[in-house]
């Protein structure tokens, strides 16, 4: 887990002596009240779980360790910080929905305002509020799959633009023009940012907040440079957006909605009437800029993995792609008002989002205080990780876990196996993913758009043989496919009549 332990001898000597206060913490955690901690393997003296835990997939060998401890819930401590680990659904309800005011808190890498922004972006981000953007998310999916055609080899940076596309003409009301529009590349580097930074509240500069004011010289930790590296990146889709569109909100010439735009024009008149304003101009940047980085990137994935899922199971995809035509005769584009009549392609994407929780251990959040549960005691200012990877691969609830299997989700009266909805993937709590209804919209638009258009298929070696596409993820806050080989070609040639007198 904290393999870039790669420091200057200055850093190690201090690091010596905050070792010695450690033990003292962890120590001291040990002999903490009459209960126990949940159970887990054992761990070294000082460094706790420090070695213990693997950098690379630890959501894995999570799963193990509750197999061995037989416990849906572990216990890790690394370098006297507890760490707290949930491989339930159960688990995850009675301690991060039932008990939330005591686990809504995050690792120190979350800033105090971030509090304000949700509570205004969680009004914004309703199921009801998500269809006032479905025109948006509707002409952006006509938009890129129209490019598709065109552009077929370029399918990867054209659903990219659909989804940055999408949040940001939401966040901001900044349309992107086309893919070689400098918005792209802007998502592209604060995607890099988010999803390549390692296990999330799991690198040394988590367990060592002061090495973050060093020197790159003095602390050359892979994590931390790519922390200084990214702060460019987001703070870049942030400032941008806000410069282009602030001229045009200011004057009243801004022409569609955005957050941006409803944010700002309350902001003055506020200040006009003389009323108090909750937000500062700097929050509402804020939290316009968080819908651009936490809803590009993830969208986009999630296309991404249902595309490559469908690759690798024709057989789903003809299914949806019959449903699709059951709706629309084969002759249109479907819309938002044909989604309740195509179950099967939202199972589709709720198979895609089990099968590949983007976040496989969750974004982390932190205990404010002491609790017991079940006799065990979780100590105060946990880091706890939400095992998203070991909930939907949960043998006890979904039969061959491994397998993308819409048809789980049929209920038995419609003769199926009823097994529930994955939980997990967008968090939980009073932390849980606030875009998660507009997310899924945009890949139910976006992909019914690409069925209704395209066949997804391997590609094929000089003798013909497919090769079925390769499949990655990097590890950070919000993990991303690396880039695989496929073909996408039209469907007939009837599919090139949806996209004409199409406003661009
Ligand atoms: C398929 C796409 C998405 C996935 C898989 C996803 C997943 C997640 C996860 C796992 C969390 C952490 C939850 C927790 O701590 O328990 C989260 C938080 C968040 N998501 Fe999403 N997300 C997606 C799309 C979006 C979109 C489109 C938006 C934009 C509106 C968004 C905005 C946020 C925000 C602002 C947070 C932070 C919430 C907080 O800390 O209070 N997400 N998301």
């Amino acid at each position: 887990m904290f393999s870039s332990f790669n420091i200057h001898p200055f850093v190690l000597v201090s690091t010596f002596l905050l070792l010695i206060g450690i033990l003292i913490r962890s120590l001291k955690a040990k002999r903490r009240g009459a209960y126990p901690l949940p159970p887990g393997p054992p761990g070294e003296l000082i460094l706790g779980h420090f070695r213990v835990i693997p950098a690379l997939g630890p959501e894995h060998k999570y799963i193990e360790w509750g197999m061995q401890y037989d416990s849906d819930i572990l216990y890790f401590n690394v370098l006297g910080r507890p760490i707290i680990v949930i491989n339930s659904v159960k688990v995850a309800h009675d301690l991060l929905d039932k008990r939330g005011a005591n686990y809504a808190s995050r690792p120190r890498f979350w800033g105090p305002q971030f509090k304000l922004h949700r509570k205004i972006l969680q009004q914004s981000f309703t199921p009801s509020a998500c269809k006032s953007y479905r025109g948006i998310q509707q002409e952006e999916a006509r938009r890129a799959c129209r490019q598709i055609l065109e552009d077929p080899e370029d399918w990867e940076t054209l659903a990219r633009r659909f989804s940055s596309g999408v949040v940001m003409r939401i966040g901001f009301g900044v349309k992107i023009k086309d893919k070689d529009d400098p918005y792209i590349q802007m998502a592209v580097d604060a995607d890099t940012a988010t999803g390549n930074g390692g296990t999330p509240a799991g690198t040394i500069v988590d367990f060592f907040p002061l090495i973050r004011h060093l020197p790159n010289w003095l602390a050359r930790s892979a994590p931390l440079r790519h922390a200084r590296n990214s702060k460019f990146a987001i703070q870049r889709l942030h400032d941008e957006p806000w410069a282009a569109t602030e001229p045009e909100v200011k004057s009243g010439q801004a022409k569609g909605p955005s957050f941006m735009r409803t944010h700002y024009e309350r902001y003055f008149k506020n200040v006009e009437e003389g009323k108090a304003n909750e937000m500062t101009l700097a929050d509402i940047k804020g939290a316009a800029g968080a819908i651009s980085i936490a809803g590009g990137n993830t969208t986009w994935s999630t296309i991404v993995v249902c595309i490559l899922h469908l690759i690798l199971y024709p057989e789903v995809q003809r299914k949806a792609k019959a449903e699709i035509d059951a709706v629309t005769g084969g002759d249109r584009l479907p819309t938002f008002g044909d989604r309740e009549k195509m179950p099967y392609l939202e199972y589709v994407i709720e198979e895609t989002t089990r099968c590949v929780p983007l976040s496989p251990l969750g974004v982390p959040h932190a205990s404010l205080e002491d609790d017991l549960y079940e006799g065990m005691l979780i100590p105060k200012n946990s880091i706890i990780y939400a095992n998203a990877q070991a909930m939907t691969h949960d043998e006890r609830i979904y039969s061959n876990p491994d397998v993308f299997n819409p048809d789980r989700y049929v209920p038995k009266d419609q003769g199926g196996l009823g097994e529930p909805l994955p939980e997990g993937p967008f968090g939980f709590g009073r932390r849980v993913c606030l875009g998660r209804h507009l997310a899924l919209a945009g890949v139910y638009i976006f992909m019914a758009h690409l069925l209704a258009t395209f066949d997804l298929k391997p590609i094929k070696d000089s003798d013909g043989n497919e090769i079925p596409p390769r499949f990655e993820l990097t590890v950070g806050l919000s993990s991303k496919p690396e880039h695989f080989e496929c073909s996408i070609v039209p469907r007939n040639d009837k599919v090139k009549g949806f996209y004409k007198d199409q406003d661009e």
